[in-house]
């Protein structure tokens, strides 16, 4: 029969995601990043490709018949040899320090041919059957390139219900009980040991914080959100890029609910890590463009964490985020994540907002 605690899955996505984050970081320390653009506007880099390289080759180790949905493709690198090298450098010199670990993983990828082919495994249509994987292998590029907060994320779906999520977030301070800074500068740091954590979840098991670092995995600890009697003294998490969410509309939702505080900006599902351990209240993703779709691996993980530390994860209209429709959120608009507790009425101030504008 097959197990439905998920230890295996959970463990090798932590270590998969601590190998992909080493990569991620060595690129942040390079000059060169090899930055394209990509047919959407939005950057994609040496870092993004590694990573992603580096998850899918772990997960085809361990469970080459799961089905994975990854945000990036390999076509830029067949065209261009020199990326490629670029890249194939940063995924033959990228292992775990623990040996045992490097070894769950299954080693290193043979050739830069077949590291195209396992980029180009992550085009899973998704939908709502059977084990798909939802990778996005740096998450906030802009953040990244800006020297500022960024994920790597993967999450386990199965048929079409979100399992195991973990999130690698290089810039975030190890301590859960650090106050909650914008992500947005250049002055971010990785240093080990202090920055670096790996949020993780798994369904009906709670949520989990633990230190990002190389030599495999550190002790878990829980992770709750943080109690909110009063929500006038909510602190909002919000993205850094004005086109990605409307900050117009968070100051009039903010005013509605008495918030006063000033919004914390950062980039990527760090903003899903940070409040599901009590570092900032709310997410609000309030949709700019009425065309724009979300894409799954850029939620998959964070909805669980925030789900599992006692939040609630949905979107403008309060409907759950529903993984079951292939690589995007077809069925929603925008997110916005809350302690339980709270939800409705923040549900209530966004479709007043929302409303007044129709
Ligand atoms: N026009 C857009 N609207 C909303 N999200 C976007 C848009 N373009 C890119 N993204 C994605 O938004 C996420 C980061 O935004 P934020 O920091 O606002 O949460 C990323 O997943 C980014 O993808 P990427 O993975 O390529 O960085
Ligand atoms: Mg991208
Ligand atoms: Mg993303
Ligand atoms: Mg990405």
């Amino acid at each position: 029969m097959a197990s439905t605690t998920y230890d295996k899955e959970l463990n090798v996505a932590l270590l998969a995601v601590q190998r992909a984050s080493q990569l991620t970081k060595s690129v942040f320390h390079q000059n060169a990043k090899g930055t394209l653009n990509k047919s959407d506007a939005s950057p994609v880099t040496i870092g993004d490709f590694g990573a992603q390289a580096l998850i899918i080759s772990a997960l085809q180790h361990n469970f080459p018949d799961d089905e994975i949905v990854a945000e990036e493709e390999a076509k830029d690198l067949r065209e261009n040899g020199q990326l490629r090298d670029l890249v194939w450098g940063l995924v033959q010199d990228t292992k775990l320090s623990d040996s045992a670990a490097e070894q769950t993983l299954g080693g290193a990828v043979k050739s830069a041919d077949s590291m195209l082919d396992i980029i180009d495994k992550g085009d899973s249509k998704g939908g709502s059957k059977g084990r798909i994987w939802a990778i996005d292998p740096i998450d906030g590029t802009k953040g990244f390139l800006r020297g500022g907060q960024y994920a790597v994320c993967l999450g386990l779906m199965v048929d079409g219900d979100v399992k195991v999520g973990v999130l690698g977030c290089p810039n975030l301070p190890v301590s859960d009980s650090e106050p909650l800074k914008d992500g947005i500068g250049t002055d971010a740091s990785d240093e080990e040991g202090k920055f670096g954590v790996l949020f993780s979840a798994v369904q009906g098991q709670g949520a989990h914080s633990r230190q990002l670092g190389a030599a495999g995995l550190q002790q878990a600890k829980s992770i709750k959100m943080s109690p909110l009697s009063n929500i006038s003294d909510a602190t909002f998490c919000e993205s850094v890029e004005a086109g990605h969410s409307s900050q117009g509309d968070a100051a009039n939702i903010a005013k509605k609910l008495g918030i006063t505080k000033p919004s914390v900006r950062m980039d990527s599902q760090a903003k899903y890590g940070s409040i599901a351990r009590g570092a900032g209240d709310l997410y609000l993703r309030l949709p700019v463009r009425k065309d724009y779709v979300e894409k799954i691996w850029d939620h998959a993980a964070g909805d669980l964490i925030v789900r599992e530390a006692g939040g609630q994860v949905t979107d403008v209209e309060g409907k759950r985020l529903d993984f079951s429709h292939g690589r995007t959120l077809l069925e929603n608009k925008g997110v916005i994540a809350a302690p339980k507790e709270v939800h409705a009425r923040v549900i209530e101030a966004v479709k007043e907002v929302l409303g007044a504008k129709q």
